[in-house]
């Protein structure tokens, strides 16, 4: 169900209405700093950015490969910690509306409480919520494992979900379903997975809601690709890499808006 206040619903209601694909980015929170973070999600926005990942920095990070665990690690050094990242997403809601889904592993959300967390987060001005390390059947039948209604409880498919939880997910999902392109963890990639758009049809079928690509794009013709088959495409890795490299530099923001927005054109040119 599409809900009007969620800025994720919104968003994805206005790209429908003009027929453009979203991009979605995803950086680490504290990476390399919470200050940082607020002046590098401003600067996505400012790129043409339509939804940013926030991941929560995480010790043990499963999912992730080694340029998001690398950022996890620098985020927990700088001090981040899951009360200061929502008091970061606190502060930049006083400066932007930009729709804000968090990416985080189950054991923070436990350790914080669950419903501490569903009604911190909520007040913060978090939209969405991606567990990544939640199976679909756990936040279904555990009622305080699924995000409070107000924020979007995001979901992923892999290429090896069999059809049955494909529709299961599918038929729960919120916000917009996370189609991760290939096996593994994620990281830039010299080819697209093949199977893209097939898996993206089989979605479709049992959901209404968007179903956005990631893993392994890292450039403007590969983000240009995976957007046509889909809603919408994600980039974290490529733009988490040019902030390892670039942290220090007191441009930051500005050589971040800079590598961003190509990516962003290049899906914004398609029909
Ligand atoms: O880094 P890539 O290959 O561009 O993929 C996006 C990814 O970083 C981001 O969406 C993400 C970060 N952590 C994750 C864990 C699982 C799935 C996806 C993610």
């Amino acid at each position: 169900m599409s809900d009007p206040t969620n800025r994720i619903d919104r968003h994805f209601a206005g790209l429908r209405a003009s027929g453009k694909r979203a991009f979605v980015a995803y950086i680490c929170a504290g990476d390399p700093t919470l200050d940082a973070t607020i002046d590098v999600v401003l600067a996505l926005e400012k790129a043409g950015v339509d939804i940013v990942e926030l991941g929560v920095p995480f010790s043990d990070p499963l999912a992730d490969g080694v340029v998001n665990q690398m950022a996890a690690d620098r985020a927990l050094k700088a001090g981040a910690t899951f009360p200061k990242v929502l008091e970061m997403i606190r502060t930049l809601r006083t400066k932007s509306q930009i729709p804000l889904v968090l990416f985080t592993y189950l054991n923070p959300i436990y350790t914080y409480g669950y419903e501490r967390f569903h009604t911190d987060a909520v007040a913060a001005g978090v939209d969405g919520v991606l567990v990544l390390d939640l199976p679909p059947e756990e936040a279904l039948q555990n009622a305080e494992l699924k995000p409070a209604p107000e924020l979007a409880h995001i979901q992923l498919i892999a290429p090896t979900s069999p059809p049955e939880r494909i529709e299961l997910i599918a038929k729960n999902a919120e916000g917009f379903v996370y189609y991760v392109s290939r096996l593994g963890v994620t990281g830039a990639q010299v080819e697209i997975a093949t199977g893209i758009a097939e898996q993206v049809a089989v979605i479709k079928q049992s959901t209404e809601v968007p179903v956005c690509v990631g893993f392994g794009v890292s450039n403007p013709e590969q983000a240009a690709t995976v957007a046509s088959m889909a809603d919408g495409v994600v980039v974290g890795s490529a733009i988490v890499k040019l902030i390892e490299k670039n942290g220090a530099a007191p441009d930051l923001a500005a050589q971040v808006e800079a590598f961003v927005k190509p990516l962003v054109a290049a899906v914004k040119a398609l029909s």
